[in-house]
């Protein structure tokens, strides 16, 4: 879109939170001087100072590279008016959703971002949604149908009254909505006729879900389809054929080949999929991506997003525009912690003020020529001789369609793309790019498209933008750009995180490290702190389960860790918490939920993240390899904000690190500790940091007297005894001990063997072999 426009489409301001850089650099200094006094008295003090030592100065480490991440906060603002003066240049845009499992993503949860996404206040010509379906469900097939149908009223409807929130479920759950009844009463039938059709739709798919649906007539491509193993199915559910500005948007529901045998590499490989498909029959230059549990918050949000992206700056520097992930279904004061209000405000903020926010994989605007692998300063595409020598390089980059290369060849030069009259003509040379074997030998995956080889593909594919030297923004415009539903109670929560870190520490370790990235690519020095500060999370649990350990320790063996005088850990503690609470309470939120999120980041930390570490030592040692374990979406309003147990291992180290404080706790109160060494015995420092471990683990000493789900099962209490013991008894013998690893490895295993199963990949007898020999194990002792 040429740029006539002198005036810039976007502002972007540097923030400048003062009172939180003094707290930061105050923690920092008393971070330094602690790490000075440890070097100066080391020698006179026993084995737990170096411990302390070693952990302080990973925490200095990472508080550095926070504070540098956090330093320059930038915000931007949009000139929605300055756009609208352009309105009939407007770009198209092809919407993306993903869903993977009507089970743990119930359809009705997809149709509704569906709906909301039809409903965007865009021109509906230039709209077209796309939805992969890695679950090849004739549910979610049929409920798209019906939504479809039902879109055609609800569509209109919302923009006539100018609804906000255009996601049906969420709409209709707030009775203020109607609260103009008596001034429009034609708005309240036609808001009654709408209330009643979502029902119909509502229950036509929940009977769907009870009932198998007859596979015949549209469904009989599904008859014979098993969701692993399958080949492609792509259906135009509708299509906006007049080309009109007001009608429905297309609707394409695309179910990729999958093969037993073949890696389909998750999401990305999902993505990649609506990529290659899209750009057949739509090609738009811009792409808007959502998970299927998100929905559209403010119907101006596309035009807020390309705002930035056809500035005439934003043009040449922004690769793609990410708005912040918030969640409708938030429990009070968030005792999960898993809302990450203040992580986006204040790191998506500082971010902002360096090369840009990282890719969060939903709630975001691409840039199809920077999928395809352009380079901000890369203009030989478009200076290359046309030739044969220029297709085949064409295939080897992009596969061996040759409708594909055309239409790629026309995004990488920025050329609109000949509207397709009947897009039904495309759909054979589309099932084509969807297959296993299209990927074979090209870059995708690679340089091109959502990078494969972690289960965070979105970080790693925004950091391969980034080093290219792209920049990105984040779009925050009131209201909130987009919401979704976070994971309902601490299970699900925990298996978020570790797939994250373990999917970021991936990264790290991977050649597309961004220290790599800040040597040999584009890669700004203070934007790979930034990375580097999320790609560690994994990393940090060591450091903070051997710093938890301490106090015990010190207490237990009458030792200590901390100095007589305690003034620069109380001084240290202070200011941290100052900040972080004072952070929390600029963003709007309570004391309580500053708490919840401290104690949840110290649980979390030593247990999600502990395990995400684990899975990719497994990995590294070709024992495992990690797999995404899919969120789930159940809505569970009835949820207390307790927390939730269950035998996985994960349960074991928070459980281990609780019974581990309570006993140095009680060895203290009642004088038990027994002097070794020759050092001094520990002090109130030591008792203090024991207690606040509790505190923090208040949620697993509940865990300890619940019942049902709320109760810490047996097996896990009777594992972290015997992890104590054991480490507590050097004399106990070489042999229980191998078998005590033995049997965590073993858990550990089968519990990723059972994540697999979900996604039927093993076969059950593995996951059969294994569980005998535990119990062959758990019988022998
Ligand atoms: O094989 C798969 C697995 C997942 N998905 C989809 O990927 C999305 C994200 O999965 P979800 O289980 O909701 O993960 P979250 O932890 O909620 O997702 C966050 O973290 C992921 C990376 O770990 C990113 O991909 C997501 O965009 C980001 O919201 C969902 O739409 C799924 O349907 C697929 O399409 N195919
Ligand atoms: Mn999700």
């Amino acid at each position: 879109m040429a740029n006539q426009n002198p005036l810039p489409l976007y502002d972007k301001f540097l923030l400048k939170y003062t009172f939180s850089r003094v707290m930061d650099s105050f923690t920092l200094l008393f971070l330094l001087l602690l790490l000075g006094y440890r070097i100066l008295y080391i020698n006179n003090y026993p084995f737990p100072w170096l411990v302390a030592f070693l952990c302080e100065s990973w925490f200095t480490f990472i508080w550095v590279v926070t504070m540098s991440t956090k330093w320059t906060p930038a915000y931007t603002i949009t000139h929605l008016d300055r756009l609208l003066l352009r309105e009939h240049e407007l770009p198209a845009l092809d919407l993306f959703v993903t869903t993977a499992d009507p089970g743990l993503e119930p359809p009705i949860i997809t149709v509704n971002t569906v709906l909301s996404l039809l409903a965007l206040d865009y021109p509906a010509n230039k709209l077209a949604c796309y939805v992969s379906d890695d679950g090849c469900s004739p549910l979610t097939f049929y409920a798209l149908v019906e939504a479809s149908k039902f879109a055609k009223l609800w569509v209109p409807f919302c923009k006539k009254y100018n609804v906000q929130v255009r996601a049906p479920f969420r709409y209709f759950c707030d009775e203020n909505a109607v609260s103009n009844i008596e001034e429009s009463p034609e708005f309240y039938q036609e808001w009654l006729r709408m209330k009643e059709e979502y029902g119909y739709l509502k229950s036509k798919i929940e009977n769907a879900s009870q009932n198998p649906l007859p596979l015949v007539g549209e469904f009989a491509i599904f008859s014979s389809t098993n969701h692993k193993n399958h080949s492609t199915i792509i259906k135009v559910i509708w299509e906006n054929k007049e080309n009109l500005l007001d009608a429905l948007p297309h609707i394409i529901y695309i179910s990729r080949e999958k093969k037993l045998d073949h890696p389909h590499q998750y999401k990305a490989g999902a993505m990649n999929v609506l990529t290659r498909v899209s750009g057949m029959m739509t090609n738009a230059p811009f792409i808007l991506n959502l998970d299927c549990d998100m929905h559209v918050n403010n119907p101006k949000i596309a035009l807020h997003a390309l705002c930035i992206l056809l500035d005439s700056k934003g043009e040449k520097e922004v690769a793609f525009v990410q708005c912040p992930q918030q969640f409708y279904d938030g429990l009070k004061d968030d005792p999960f912690g898993n809302q990450l209000v203040a992580l986006f405000v204040y790191l998506g903020g500082g971010f902002g003020g360096l090369q840009g926010m990282l890719y969060a994989g939903t709630n975001c605007f691409h840039r199809r020529k920077v999928i395809y692998g352009l380079s901000p300063d890369h203009d030989d595409i478009q200076n290359r001789k046309k030739g044969d020598d220029v297709v085949n390089e064409m295939e080897v980059v992009f596969g061996t369609s040759k409708r594909f290369i055309e239409s790629a060849t026309h995004a990488l030069e920025g050329k609109t793309f000949t509207r397709i009259d009947n897009l039904c003509n495309t759909l054979e040379t589309a099932k084509k790019v969807a297959s296993c074997t299209y990927e074979y030998g090209t870059a995708w995956g690679k340089q091109v498209g959502w990078i494969y080889g972690s289960t965070s593909e979105d970080v790693l594919t925004g950091l391969d933008i980034h080093t290219r030297g792209w920049r990105s923004e984040m779009c925050s415009p009131d209201p909130l750009a987009f919401m979704g539903c976070s994971p309902q109670d601490n299970i699900v929560s925990m298996i978020q995180q570790k797939r994250w870190a373990s999917g970021l520490f991936d990264i790290l370790l991977s050649k597309h490290n961004p220290f790599l990235g800040f040597l040999y690519g584009k890669l700004q020095f203070r934007e790979a702190l930034g990375y580097f500060w999320i790609l560690s999370w994994a990393l940090r649990s060591v450091p903070e389960i051997c710093y938890a350990a301490l106090p015990a320790y010190c207490i237990l063996t009458n030792s200590n860790f901390l100095p007589e005088k305690l003034w620069i850990h109380a001084a240290l503690f202070v200011t941290y918490n100052i900040s972080t609470i004072s952070e929390s309470l600029k963003t709007g939120l309570s004391i309580r939920t500053w708490w919840n999120n401290q104690k949840m980041m110290r649980i979390t930390t030593m247990s999600a993240w502990f395990f995400g570490f684990l899975a990719i030592l497994l990995k590294l040692l070709r024992i495992s390899e990690p797999v995404f374990e899919i969120t789930q979406k159940i809505d569970q309003s009835s949820n207390n904000g307790r927390f939730s147990f269950n035998e996985s291992p994960i349960f074991l180290p928070s459980t281990t690190i609780l019974f581990v404080q309570l006993t140095a706790l009680a060895t203290s109160l009642f004088g038990w500790a027994t002097r070794v060494g020759s050092g001094l015995g520990y002090g109130p420092g030591e008792v203090f940091c024991s207690a606040y471990l509790v505190a923090c683990y208040l949620p697993f000493f509940k865990g300890l007297f619940g019942t049902g789900k709320h109760g810490i099962p047996l097996s896990i209490i009777f594992k972290s005894v015997m992890l104590i013991v054991e480490s507590t008894n050097p004399e106990l013998n070489r042999e229980t001990e191998k078998n005590f690893v033995e049997l965590f490895l073993e858990d550990l295993k089968v519990r990723e063997a059972k994540a697999l199963k979900k996604q039927r990949h093993v076969n059950v007898v593995v996951l059969e072999s294994k569980k005998i020999v535990i119990q062959e194990w758990e019988r022998r002792d």
